[in-house]
């Protein structure tokens, strides 16, 4: 069992020790819940627990890992949410649970998990999972201890002092003293400014994280918000709506929750829900008139708990969906009892019984004061919030007139058959609206059953393994998902001769120079391709090159690079088993005998490429430690999936950077004419910039239609031909013939200059591959027009993707010299580290990071200042490099990347 490494030391001011703590009913973007709401790339998605007292889990939405990956028989305790996962606290085992896809948390429990360790709550940020430790009987007392796993996040964290709960912001976290309840934040806090911002001095009751953001319920149940907000230029303001998150409204409120820029709150008078802050035009306004009970927020997207007895949940914000036909519990279950404040809510239609574990039960917090024209009639109390009734004797309302009459009239049978017929109508509509919801549940459930695999023993043995999961990691679904975990499994040459029908012509699917590619059926059904090396090649050579591909393709993960399924070294034979690409490669599109598929491939779909592709590419070079330099980025090598995705195939060349990438690898060249960086190819100089000197190649590629050597043309070197054109001011020169040039024709400008930077000689002149991917992506927003297009043609992945700029941000900042954009293209050859998605680093908190920044910039010997290390000065910086960014391309980024 792996052990996490010890974290830093936070001095509480007040020390006092108490062995459990009430979980106050705060959601935000991460807090736990008995409600979460995930967002990212695949739009927002809805989890709740049931209201039955089963703790079992319930997922609506668009992100089908999510919806269809949830642990349904898992009982849980509570949830958290993040970009594209949703997280629970096993009811039984008290350790999180992760279910959707996130590349830097770990599905099913997160590794490395602490042998024994048992959780009281879990907050989920972006990219990562904290989980504060229930206190065990030999650990120190006043002790607490915060686990967390996830992107730059993964440490351990010990404060003095017992902590009351905690909450995750897009890339921190903070914790809530049960002492003197005060607030405390850690982790990154670029371009939000939250840690340094925290008050010192407030005392809270619950506190609530959002994208950049905190909020807290004051003890006197006030607001106060701390962090970023969302500034926008006035140019902006038709486009999208505005506000400032800091500025709270006056109502006291009993809880908030927070979004990426925008918090809302259930307003302690009335139990309705106020929202303030940043929204996006066009998105659905909170409810008006519903009293709810519980939020919970992601991103731009908010749900309440109805305060009613369906507890039927309703969302509003950009996104949907908008109602869920499932009765979710009000809070979590807790075994204290309901402590000053706090009331134990009791379902009258369910018993009462909304947990499963004895002597637990969900506390709400108290509503305080009471609606004007109203008079507190009965103070909260352990099993009822205070009551408020008007004063019949000085009605000033419609409402408290209509109230008071119908309480002093006695009720007739006049009024009783009136109400016959409401009645009846109430009960046809509620047995037509259950039949629904069945219907729906049968529906969920078949299509469930179809694209689930498992057969009943392997669930079985899946829950087995569940409960025991400190043992064993729980894995989700044991079909191709588990085989890419797994990953390089083992397969015969005889099961794939027999998958490929024999490698005959008829499954041949491309050639390489070493290999074919053959398309084949695995026993299971599974569609792959076979690459097998040719016997007539070099065998040493094809050895290497087959090893250097498994190894590397197994250790890599990324939605833009191909996935190994497996491989088959018998004998003579070499075979590698990939994910079949059922639309080619980009060459075959671009340049292929069909012409009808060039058309196809519009300006939008080869932008889309062309930044999916940038993606897996900086994947490599910045995620990867040491990096990895692929060498040989072509268009063969960009392969196109069944959803029209780009992924970066072929790294029988690729080659792992040097743990020092100042000092490049002095490799004898290899690579494909047309494509290969000069100075490697002189110079045997390599570094990643190797491989951005080929993407250049391949973004004039896409731009023009040509080959990258094409010696039908005059000009048959596609650089020396495109480049005097495009620095001559001459794009439209350029640009394929096939295609009409596109409405939005700034876009292919910037992306022709962007091939221009990439293809300069000297590598240290070209941009990062990061910088590359963030113009393309620009130039993405652009072409797509609206930068806030609600309805993409482009898979959404790209149009909605996740918040990747904010990720970016704080990447950034945590690289060795805080931040690539602050400093020369020069450096970006030392700057190219960050977290690996296989190996996690201890967390650093900001002021640490820029320490580090500030000896890096000590020893860099061009000593350029590095700024303030805010998301800032790397927006400045990237815009001397690759040119400004529009207001609107601004926010489109901010927002979808
Ligand atoms: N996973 C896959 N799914 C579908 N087609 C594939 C797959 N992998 C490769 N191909 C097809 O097979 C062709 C040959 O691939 P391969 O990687 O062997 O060589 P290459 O990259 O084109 O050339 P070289 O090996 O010379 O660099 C590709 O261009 C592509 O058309």
């Amino acid at each position: 069992m792996n052990s996490i490494r010890p974290g830093f030391l936070v001095q509480a001011a007040v020390l006092v020790i108490i062995c459990g703590s009430i979980y106050v009913g705060v959601s935000g973007l991460g807090s736990m819940s008995s409600i979460a709401v995930s967002y990212g790339e695949n739009g927002p998605v809805f989890c709740g627990l049931s209201s039955d007292g089963s703790h079992m889990v319930s997922c609506f939405g668009a992100d089908a890992s999510i919806v269809y990956g949830a642990p349904i028989r898992l009982p849980l305790l509570g949830l958290t949410a993040g970009d594209g996962f949703v997280c629970g606290l096993l009811l039984d085992a008290y350790q999180p649970y992760c279910w959707g896809s996130n590349i830097y948390v770990k599905m099913g429990v997160p590794q490395p998990m602490v042998e024994g360790a048992a959780y009281s709550e879990i907050s989920a940020g972006d990219d990562h999972l904290c989980a504060l430790r229930r206190p065990s009987k030999g650990e120190q007392r006043g002790v607490s201890l915060i686990d967390c796993w996830g992107y730059n996040m993964t440490a351990s964290h010990e404060f003095s002092g017992p902590i009351m709960s905690i909450t995750a912001g897009s890339v921190f976290n903070c914790g809530m003293f049960a002492g003197n309840r005060t607030a405390f934040c850690w982790g990154d806090e670029t371009g939000s400014s939250v840690i340094s911002l925290t008050p010192r001095n407030l005392r809270f009751r619950s506190i609530s994280a959002g994208g950049f953001h905190v909020c807290g319920v004051l003890q006197n149940s006030q607001v106060f918000c701390w962090g970023r907000s969302l500034e926008m230029q006035q140019s902006s303001s038709d486009i999208l709506g505005q506000g400032d998150v800091n500025m709270v409204p006056m109502d006291p409120m009993v809880s908030v929750a927070g979004g990426r820029f925008h918090a809302c709150g259930i307003k302690s008078l009335d139990r309705k829900v106020v929202c303030w802050g940043f929204k996006l035009q066009n998105s659905v306004p909170p409810p008006k008139d519903t009293r709810v009970y519980e939020l919970a927020a992601g991103d731009y997207f908010t749900c309440g708990v109805i305060a009613e007895a369906s507890l039927r949940p309703q969302c509003w914000g950009t996104g949907g969906p908008w109602s869920i036909p499932m009765a979710v519990s009000p809070g979590i279950c807790a075994s204290n009892p309901c402590g000053p404040g706090y009331y134990e809510f009791i379902h009258a239609s369910l018993g009462g019984k909304v947990c499963k574990p004895a002597n637990s039960r969900v506390c709400l917090p108290c509503s305080v004061g009471c609606p004007e024209g109203t008079y507190q009639s009965t103070p909260c109390n352990s099993t009822s919030d205070r009551g408020c009734e008007f004063n019949c004797t000085s009605c000033a309302s419609a409402d408290c007139s209509s109230s008071c009459s119908s309480e002093q009239r006695p009720r007739s049978h006049g009024l009783l058959s009136l109400q016959m017929p409401i009645f009846v109508a109430e009960l046809a509509f509620a047995i037509v609206f259950a039949s629904s919801v069945s219907l729906v549940a049968c529906l969920c459930v078949r299509r469930r059953l179809r694209s689930c695999s498992c057969s009943e023993p392997d669930l079985t043995a899946l829950k087995t393994r569940a409960y025991s999961f400190h043992k064993e990691p729980v894995k989700v679904r044991p079909d191709l998902e588990e085989l890419k975990i797994r990953r390089a499994q083992m397969f015969t040459y005889e099961e794939l001769e027999k998958a490929t029908g024999g490698f005959g012509e008829e499954s041949l699917v491309g050639k390489g120079s070493f290999s074919c590619v053959f398309k084949g059926v695995l026993r299971d059904g599974t569609v792959v391709a076979v690459k097998r090396a040719t016997k007539a090649s070099d065998v040493k050579k094809n050895t290497k090159e087959f090893h250097t591909e498994l190894d590397l393709l197994s250790r890599l993960n990324h939605a833009h690079l191909l996935n190994l399924l497996g491989y088959c070294e018998e004998g003579g034979e070499r075979l590698l088993v990939y994910e079949f690409m059922a639309h080619g490669s980009l060459y075959q599109h671009l340049h292929g005998k069909d012409a009808s598929l060039k058309r196809r491939l519009d300006w939008v779909r080869r932008v889309t490429i062309a930044v999916q592709a940038a993606r897996g590419i900086e994947y490599l070079h910045g995620y990867a430690c040491p990096p990895v330099i692929h060498r040989d980025i072509k268009s063969s090598n960009i392969l196109i999936d069944e959803e029209h995705n780009a992924r970066v195939a072929d790294f029988g060349l690729s080659l792992l950077g040097p743990a020092d990438s100042s000092s490049p690898l002095s490799e004898p060249p290899a690579g494909t004419l047309g494509y290969l960086d000069p100075e490697y190819y002189r110079l045997h100089y390599l570094t990643t910039k190797s491989d951005v000197y080929s993407f250049g190649v391949l973004l004039l590629e896409i731009l023009s239609g040509r080959k990258a050597i094409d010696m039908q043309f005059e000009e048959g070197n596609i650089v020396e031909w495109a480049v005097p054109l495009i620095k001559a001011g001459d794009v439209s020169a350029i640009l394929d013939p096939a295609l009409k040039p596109p409405a939005e024709p700034e876009a292919l400008k910037k992306i022709a200059a962007t091939a221009c930077k990439c293809v300069r000689m000297r590598g240290k002149d070209r941009p990062s591959m990061d910088k590359v991917t963030t113009a393309v992506e620009r130039a993405l927003a652009l072409l797509m027009g609206s930068p806030c297009n609600e309805q993409p043609i482009l898979p959404t992945e790209v149009v909605l993707g996740s918040s990747r700029l904010h990720k970016r941000g704080s990447q950034r900042s945590s690289n060795q010299s805080c931040s690539e954009n602050d400093t020369t293209d020069a450096d970006d050859q030392l700057l190219e580290y960050r977290a690996p998605s296989w190996i996690t680093f201890p967390s650093v908190t900001s002021s640490q990071r820029r320490s580090e920044g500030d000896a890096t910039e000590g020893k860099n010997s061009e000593g350029r200042s590095l700024g303030n290390g805010g998301a800032g000065d790397g927006l400045r910086c990237l815009e001397e490099e690759i040119g400004p960014a529009s207001p609107q391309q601004d926010l489109f980024l901010q927002h979808n990347f």
